[in-house]
């Protein structure tokens, strides 16, 4: 199960509400799981924003649970290119932490990322 976030390092920024995250991955043929060719599963992709918008929540904090993860896949993920992966807070209510997340996939010109996924997600911090 470990080998599904091989090569899944993020690295952390600090942010006015905690830290931003980001990861760029290339998959290993065994993590390039598709049902349709040359388009990465789906649910796969909800896991890997699930793992690094938890990561934000928790950097130098507690942990918390995913609420709710509200996942736009905008274009297909190209299994074997590399995959950039974000996660930002925008808005922590009391335990209520709403983040925003995105699957950046290289584009047409050369240098240019376009946002492939996007994700909203609520994660709750326990009750002290
Ligand atoms: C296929 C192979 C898989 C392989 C992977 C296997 C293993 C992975 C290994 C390693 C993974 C590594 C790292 C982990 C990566 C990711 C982990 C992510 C974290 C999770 O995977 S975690 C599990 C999934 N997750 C749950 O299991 C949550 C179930 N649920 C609950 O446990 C409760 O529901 C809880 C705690 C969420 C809240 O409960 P609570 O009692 O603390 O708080 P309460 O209900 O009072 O809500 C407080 C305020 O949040 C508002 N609120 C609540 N829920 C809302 C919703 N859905 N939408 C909008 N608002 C919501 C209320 O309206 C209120 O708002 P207000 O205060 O304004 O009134």
């Amino acid at each position: 199960m470990r080998s599904l976030f091989e090569g899944y390092r993020p690295t952390f920024k600090p942010h006015s509400l905690g830290y931003e995250a980001e990861s760029l991955l290339l998959l290993t043929p065994s993590q390039q799981m598709c049902y349709y060719d040359g388009k990465l599963f789906g649910g796969y992709i909800a896991l890997l924003m699930d793992r690094i918008l938890a990561d934000c929540c928790k950097h130098k904090d507690k942990p918390a649970f995913t609420a709710y993860l509200n996942t736009s896949f905008n274009h297909s993920v190209p299994p074997s290119g590399p995959m950039l992966l974000r996660a930002w807070p925008e808005k922590v209510e009391g335990r209520k932490v709403f983040l925003k997340g995105s699957v950046r996939i290289p584009g047409k010109e050369a240098h240019d990322w376009v946002d492939a996924v996007r994700t909203d997600a609520l994660f709750i911090r326990p009750k002290p």
